[in-house]
């Protein structure tokens, strides 16, 4: 079984910059990664057979972005191999961690891999924009400032603290965002260099904490700790602190109802740090600890 992790993202700060023909919104985000995540365990299985356990509550697996990013990688490369996958589900839905789509992508990563399709890692993300404008950033595994509706990436290099990320427990829908009229759509266009040096924000926030009562209450707790924001569309909110144990104390005082975990943020993925160890294999752990004896 080659297990890997799909770990959550945050959006560091999220701007929404203008509306485009087909709806769809141009952003300027950074995205960071948590070393916190579901994982997905792959199986090879015969005749383009592919099978997705345990079932997500009040998804079919037709739905599902895992089964989803294994049909479009059969049909779009005529693989007639198949796979069992097996996952384990951490990162609540809907609560702007990207959950979905980094199965997704870490769906298409492996899956390339197992049945030995040999299609790069930007070939990868053209298809993977398809399933959701998240999937490019996991697939490349690199902290990166998006552009675009988020597929322009370059990559970036954000403080590495550590985070305490809690879920006031009710799914905010992508889509309802971005629909509603009272969304601000013009922040301007700057540099990368000038988003670092300004105020880090969410434009999505302001109308989030109005419709759901939920968030604003989670936020204001936590801005009493910390530094806070929203993750993209919601619900889930954060704060950055020194350290572990200083991240832990607050999660302790939660309030009730409300749920939490604690994860360092990595510029690197830890999707790509398990690939590297995989490509390493035991063989070369060996001769690495030869070569320090
Ligand atoms: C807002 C972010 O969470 C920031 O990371 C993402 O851009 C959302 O990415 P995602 O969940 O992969 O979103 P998708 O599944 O591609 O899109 C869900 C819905 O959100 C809206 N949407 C999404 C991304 C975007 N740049 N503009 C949009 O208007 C579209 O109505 C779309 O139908
Ligand atoms: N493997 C999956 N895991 C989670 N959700 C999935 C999956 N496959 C399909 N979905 C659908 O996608 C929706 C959004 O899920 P997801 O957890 O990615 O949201 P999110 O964290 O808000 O993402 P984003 O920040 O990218 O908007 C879910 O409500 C669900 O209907």
């Amino acid at each position: 079984m080659m297990t890997l992790p799909a770990p959550a993202k945050l959006n560091l700060f999220l701007y929404v910059t203008g509306r485009r023909d087909d709806g769809y919104h141009n952003l300027q985000t950074l995205f960071q990664f948590l070393d916190h995540g579901d994982e997905l365990g792959f199986e090879p299985a015969p005749d383009g057979e592919l099978a997705l356990g345990p079932a997500l509550p009040g998804l079919a697996p037709e739905q599902n972005l895992i089964i989803r990013a294994a049909r479009l990688l059969q049909s779009k490369t005529g693989c007639t191999k198949g796979a069992r996958i097996h996952l384990t589900k951490r990162l609540p839905m809907g609560g702007g961690l990207g959950g979905g789509s980094s199965d997704a992508a870490t769906t298409l990563v492996a899956l390339n891999r197992l049945w030995r399709l040999g299609l790069t890692l930007p070939q990868l993300a053209r298809l993977g924009l398809q399933l959701g404008a998240d999937v490019p950033v996991f697939i490349h595994g690199q902290a990166a400032f998006a552009e675009g509706v988020g597929e322009r990436l370059t990559p970036a290099t954000p403080p590495e603290p550590w985070y305490l990320v809690l879920n006031p427990g009710v799914e905010v829908a992508t889509a309802a965002v971005f629909q509603d009229p009272a969304l601000p759509r013009s922040s301007p266009v700057l540099s990368l260099e000038q988003r670092l040096s300004l105020p880090w924000e969410n434009d999505c926030e302001a109308l989030v904490k109005k419709r759901r009562p939920e968030v604003a209450k989670l936020l204001g707790w936590l801005l009493e700790y910390a530094p806070s924001r929203m993750t993209g569309t919601g619900a889930c909110v954060f704060a950055s602190f020194n350290s572990r144990e200083a991240a832990e104390n607050v999660l302790a005082k939660a309030p009730p109802g409300s749920q939490g975990f604690v994860a360092k943020g990595c510029n690197r993925s830890p999707l790509q740090t398990a690939l590297a160890v995989l490509d390493r294999g035991p063989s070369s752990d060996k001769k690495d600890q030869a070569a320090m004896a």
